[in-house]
C-alpha cells in the first residue's frame, strides 16, 4: 500500500517494508520506507489545508466526519480482517476494535458542534470580557502497534473535529490499518491534505515533526521510553502534547469482592490482545483468605481460552507482534519460578509466536514481572492481609495508567478508589476503556486525556478577549 500526502497516494518508488502476519509469517503487503523528506511534505500539506479546514463551521466538519463513519461501518468486516492478518489480534477483538475506534469518529462529530466558549464579567465597567477555544493547527500522531485503529481515531477524531489537520505516523508493524482508514476519510470528502498518513523510518519521520514549527501538537501513544524522547524533542518549539504510555496495572480482589465477577474481569483486563494492551492487569493481589479459591476459580477460566490464528472465530488469544514479546514474557516468568514462584498453569511456548497464557502463584515485589510492563499473556498473583497493604503495593510503581479494585462495599470502593495513584480505575470492571470517558494516566504513564470532553481540549488553544467599549 503507498502513503497518503495531501490526497495523492505516493512512495511506490521508495524502499518498500514488508508488513508481516504475525500468526503465519506470511508478507502481507509492503509500505513505503518514507523518512524526513515525507514527513515535511505531509506537514505542508497539512499545514496549507489547515486554514479552509478549521474555517468551516464545526457542523460541516462534523458531517464530514459523520460519513467517515458511515464508511467504516460498511467495511467494518474488512478492517478487522485487515487489522488481524497484521496484528494477530482474535477476529472477535478486531471487530471489536473497529467499533471502537468508530465510536470514538461519532462522539467527537457530534462534541465538535459543542467547543463552547464563555462571557467573563469584567470588573471594568467599559470593558467585556471572552474567552474562545482554537484549533491548535497541524497536529502529528505517532501510533503503536496493539490498537492499529483505535490509537488513531482517538487521536485524529477530536483534533479534525475542532478544525485541526493531522498528519500520521502508524506502527511500522501494523500500517495497514491506518491506510485503509485514510481511503475511507478521502471517499468520505475530508479534503486533501486535512489526514496525511506517512509510513517508514519512525525516527527520521517523528524528528521532522518534533523540528517543524508548523506542527503545533504532537500526539503519541506508545511507550514511556519513547515518549521522553518525543517530548523532550517537542520541547524545542513548545508544542502542545499528549502522552499515552506504558501501564503496569494492578488488580486487587478484596475479600468481600464477588469472586466469580472478580475472575470473569481479570481474565478480560489480563488476556484482551493477548495481554497487550496498556490497561492489561500486570500484577493482581488477592486477599489471603480467598487466594486458594480465586485462583482455582481464574486457572479454570484461563485455561478454557483458545490459543491460535486469530482469524478463527473460536481463537481467543493470538499470537504475540514479535519474538521480543515472546522472550519478554518467557523471562518474566523464569525470572520468577528462580524466586520462587509457582507456575499454575501455562508457561509453554507453542510454535512460532504462540504462547499458552500463563498464571504464576506465590509472587513478590521483587520479580521483574511485578515491576516492569509484561505486555503478554502472564497472569502473576500475590497476597496481601490488609487493604493497606494492597493499596501501598498496588501504588509503588513508576506507572500510574489504570488500577482495578473487587469488592461488593460501595463506601470502600469509592474510599480506596480515591487512594490509587491512577488515571483510571475499573471498579468490578475490567473493561473501562470508552469513547466518552478521558482516557490516560498518572506519574510515568502520560500528559493528558483522550476521550471525552476532556480529549477535545487537547486540540484547542484557549483565547481571551478583552473588548474596551
Ligand atoms: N497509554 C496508552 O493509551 C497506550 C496504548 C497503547 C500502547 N501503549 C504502550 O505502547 C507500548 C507498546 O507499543 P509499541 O511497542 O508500538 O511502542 P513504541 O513506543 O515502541 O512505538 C510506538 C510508536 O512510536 C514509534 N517509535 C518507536 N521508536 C521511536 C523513536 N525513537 N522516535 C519516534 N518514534 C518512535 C513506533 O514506530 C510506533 O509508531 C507499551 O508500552 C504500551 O503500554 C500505551
Ligand atoms: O493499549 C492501550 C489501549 O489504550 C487500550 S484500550 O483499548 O484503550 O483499553
Amino acid at each position: 500500500m503507498n502513503i497518503l500526502i495531501n490526497g495523492e497516494w505516493t512512495g511506490d518508488k521508495l524502499e518498500q517494508i514488508d508488513v508481516v502476519n504475525p500468526a503465519t509469517g506470511d508478507v502481507l503487503d509492503t509500505i513505503p520506507k518514507g523518512g524526513e523528506k515525507e514527513a515535511e511534505a505531509a506537514a505542508t500539506a497539512a499545514y496549507e489545508a489547515f486554514s479552509e479546514w478549521s474555517k468551516l463551521t464545526a457542523a460541516d466538519r462534523s458531517a464530514k466526519l459523520e460519513k467517515w463513519f458511515e464508511l467504516i461501518g460498511e467495511n467494518h468486516e474488512d478492517l478487522a480482517q485487515t487489522m488481524t492478518k497484521e496484528q494477530g489480534k482474535a477476529i472477535k477483538e478486531a471487530r471489536g476494535e473497529i467499533s471502537y475506534a468508530n465510536s470514538f469518529i461519532k462522539w467527537y462529530a457530534e462534541e465538535g458542534k459543542r467547543n463552547y466558549g464563555e462571557s467573563v464579567p469584567a470588573s471594568a465597567p467599559d470593558k467585556r470580557l471572552f474567552v474562545t477555544h482554537q484549533p491548535v493547527g497541524v497536529v502529528a500522531s505517532i501510533t503503536p502497534w496493539n490498537f492499529p485503529a483505535a490509537m488513531i481515531t482517538r487521536k485524529i477524531a477530536p483534533a479534525l473535529a475542532v478544525g485541526c489537520t493531522a498528519v500520521i505516523k502508524p506502527a511500522t508493524q501494523t500500517p495497514l490499518t491506518a491506510l485503509k482508514l485514510a481511503e475511507l476519510a478521502v471517499e468520505a470528502g475530508i479534503p486533501k491534505g486535512v489526514v496525511n498518513v506517512v509510513t517508514g523510518s519512525s525516527r527520521k519521520i517523528s524528528e521532522a515533526w518534533q523540528q517543524d514549527k508548523r506542527v503545533r501538537k504532537l500526539t503519541f501513544t506508545g511507550s514511556t521510553e519513547v515518549g521522553k524522547t518525543l517530548m523532550s524533542g517537542a520541547s524545542e518549539t513548545m508544542k502542545k502534547i499528549s502522552l499515552e504510555l506504558g501501564g503496569h496495572a494492578p488488580l486487587i480482589v478484596l475479600e468481600d469482592a464477588d469472586i466469580d465477577n472478580a475472575v470473569e474481569q481479570a481474565v478480560t483486563s489480563k488476556f484482551r490482545n493477548g495481554g497487550q494492551t496498556c490497561v492489561c492487569a500486570n500484577r493482581i493481589y488477592v486477599a489471603e483468605s480467598i487466594e486458594e479459591t480465586f485462583t482455582n476459580k481464574f486457572k479454570q477460566a484461563v485455561e478454557g481460552l483458545n490459543v491460535g490464528d486469530g482469524l478463527d472465530d473460536n481463537t481467543d488469544i493470538g499470537p504475540l507482534i514479535d519474538e521480543d514479546a515472546v522472550d519478554k514474557v518467557l523471562s518474566h516468568i523464569e525470572d520468577a519460578e528462580k524466586q520462587g514462584a509457582k507456575v499454575v498453569t501455562g508457561g509453554k511456548k507453542k510454535d512460532g509466536l504462540f504462547l499458552t497464557p500463563t498464571v504464576i502463584s506465590g509472587v513478590n515485589e521483587d520479580m521483574a514481572c511485578m515491576n516492569e510492563e509484561t505486555f503478554g499473556p502472564l497472569a502473576p498473583i500475590a497476597t496481601f492481609k490488609t487493604e493497606e497493604e494492597a493499596i501501598e503495593r498496588a501504588n509503588n510503581t513508576i506507572y500510574g495508567l489504570a488500577a482495578y479494585l473487587f469488592t461488593s462495599n460501595v463506601s470502600k470502593a469509592v474510599r480506596l478508589s480515591e487512594q490509587l495513584e491512577y488515571g483510571i480505575i475499573g471498579l468490578n470492571d475490567g473493561g473501562p476503556s470508552t469513547a466518552q470517558a478521558p482516557f490516560g494516566g498518572w506519574k510515568q504513564s502520560g500528559i493528558g486525556r483522550e476521550g471525552g470532553r476532556q480529549g477535545m481540549d487537547e486540540f484547542l488553544e484557549t483565547k481571551y478577549i478583552s473588548l474596551k467599549l
